[in-house]
């Protein structure tokens, strides 16, 4: 059979070899001259070696990105259809307010109109916020997935975000009808949220304002676990007979005084329920502002996830996390693209890339312990689609939706994703890694999923702050990369971990070069050493 993947070294890696003994030389010099002139030291030479040395440490962190790059190449025409599995979406929201009902439906729609069998997909959506108002334009979404998802189809729609395509196409024809039942259904989600409830009057049949009715009760941090099924693979198709993919809407028990643990505890409630109802061996996890941007996806991780080769320790395929709407000079350096892209390649080479939270391919077994050290088949059951909405499973899911679950002492430590650090994604790749698990990066030239990067300096500033905190959180704990990785994966991966996970420090060494230099040129002191000075 022909290949389903390639890939070779990056050609740049000799450069990047080569470049690293130099590197070194000179690196090495530069601080042996520092301790050369300590006994003369001023607060400037001092404050330069101390940034030089930062920067010198983290140089050498980094080198295992530059060893070892690999460029991947899959081939997902040639996957026979008999290796299409079952698949399980997990799309992440929390705020109805920051992020818009209205745009978690086209994320939603767009996931449900993979190229891919509608009886092996699920989509599952985990409301954190606990919002009807979610729920609500989901129930749109639903509506609406019985036109939309067979206009992609008979149209070959690349851009399978009804919100997405209907920025860039002018809507003629069976594209202007969709574009009008689309505006239909962003008009109906607008008003409730801005009324801040789902009035009655907006919801069609008795069932569905029963559900609402109850829902009067709750409040966003203390409601028991909801659970409904917007479609269901067996009984609900579309406007031209095909079977919906299923879609379920969750929002996990929530108590006050109880630890919900973020994200990772919302992942881990959509692994467990998902577990009850499904049980797809290969999960895609998603967030909310992350739409597909190409509906072959599922099928280029499944060119690395079924490769027997392959397949017995590799828990996850990571597409790069690529962005929409950025402005041209990406003055917040929103994009990333050294995290996302160019380390990641690096990774690929070592253990595998970080997990970056969406846009990542999971193998359902790698998330319930280390890899078996003799490869056994799984034979997963899918669960019969026939059987949703039976009273078992769904009392078996509601339970699996339980708070206790958060208190017990597997779940997010040794099972799931893993608790203790605001990065929970970064914290779980890291942890699968040194369990003996490995990672590869898909990188297709278009771009598999699209999102949006923070657009103003506080929600930038915001979002880094977090995510330094949460690395500091693995940096300073027991587990720290320096150690527990370079002894548990690898010399080098343990290496790269602590250069992510010190990324917080950079702000010294960029402080230091920032001021410096310009207030000993309005001092007139010198700072840096002539050519014709003694070593
Ligand atoms: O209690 C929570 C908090 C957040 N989320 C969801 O988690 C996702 C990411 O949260 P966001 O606030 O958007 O964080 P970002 O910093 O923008 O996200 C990046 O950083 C996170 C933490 O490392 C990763 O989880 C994300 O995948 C990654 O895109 C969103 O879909 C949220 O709805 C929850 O489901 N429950
Ligand atoms: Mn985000």
């Amino acid at each position: 059979m022909a290949p389903l993947h390639v890939h070779h070294i990056h050609p740049q890696a000799t450069l990047n070899r080569i470049h690293f003994y130099f590197y070194s030389a000179a690196t090495i010099a530069l601080i042996y001259r520092h301790f050369g002139i300590i006994s003369f030291a001023t607060p400037s030479t001092l404050l330069l070696l101390f940034a030089d040395l930062i920067l010198a440490f983290m140089w050498l962190l980094c080198q295992g990105f530059r060893w070892r790059p690999i460029v991947r190449r899959e081939f997902p025409n040639l996957l026979p259809q008999a290796q299409l599995q079952a698949l399980d979406v997990f799309i992440c929201t929390a705020d109805p307010f920051k992020e818009p009902p209205e745009s978690v439906s086209s994320t939603t729609l767009s996931v449900m109109a993979f190229d891919y069998p509608t009886d092996q997909l699920s989509v599952y959506v985990s409301d954190d916020g606990g919002s009807e108002l979610m729920l609500f334009a989901l129930m749109e979404a639903a509506k609406f997935a019985r036109y939309w998802l067979p206009f992609c189809r008979d149209n070959a729609v690349m851009e399978r975000s009804p919100e997405a395509y209907f920025e860039s196409s002018n809507g003629e024809g069976e594209a202007g009808e969709m574009k009008v039942m689309f505006e239909g259904l962003k008009e109906r989600v607008e008003s409730a949220v801005k009324r801040g409830y789902v009035d009655l009057s907006l919801v069609d049949t008795p069932e569905e304002k029963e559900i609402f009715m109850k829902w009067k009760n709750y409040t966003g941090r203390d409601h028991p676990s909801v659970i409904q099924i917007l479609c269901e693979s067996a009984n609900d198709k579309d406007i031209t007979g095909h079977q919906l993919p299923n879609l379920i809407y969750i929002s996990r028990e929530k108590r006050s005084g109880s630890p919900h643990h973020f994200k990772a505890g919302a992942l881990n409630a959509l692994l467990r329920v998902s577990e009850a109802m499904t049980n797809a061996p290969v999960l895609l996890t998603l967030d909310c502002d992350m739409h597909s941007n190409d509906p072959g996806s599922p099928k280029r991780a499944l060119c690395y996830l079924v490769d027997p080769d392959l397949a017995p320790n590799l828990s996850y395929v990571q597409f790069p996390q690529r962005y929409r709407g950025i402005n041209a000079d990406d003055i917040y350096g929103g994009e990333i693209r050294r995290l996302f892209l160019i380390s990641a390649r690096g990774f690929d080479g070592l253990h595998g890339p970080n997990y970056v939270g969406t846009g990542c391919f999971f193998s359902r077994r790698s998330l319930y312990g280390p890899p078996p050290a003799v490869a056994v088949p799984t034979n997963y059951e899918s669960k019969g689609c026939s059987l949703l909405r039976s009273e078992i499973v769904l009392q078996r899911a509601r339970n699996a939706l339980s708070c206790k679950y958060d208190r017990a002492q597997e779940w997010g430590s040794k099972i799931g994703f893993r608790y203790g650090s605001l990065v929970e994604d970064f914290n779980t790749g890291y942890k699968l890694h040194c369990e003996g698990w490995r990672s590869l990066l898909c990188n297709p030239d278009r771009p598999a999923f699209l999102g949006h990067a923070p657009k103003n300096l506080y929600d930038s500033l915001s979002q880094t702050r977090r995510w330094v905190v949460g690395l500091y959180e693995v940096a300073f704990s027991r587990y720290c990369p320096l150690f527990y990785g370079s002894i548990k994966a690898s010399l080098l991966t343990g290496f790269c971990y602590m250069y992510f996970a010190l990324w917080g420090v950079w702000c010294f060494p960029i402080i230091i070069y920032a001021l410096l230099p310009q207030l000993a040129l309005l001092y007139d002191k010198p700072l840096f050493p002539k050519v014709s000075d003694p070593l």
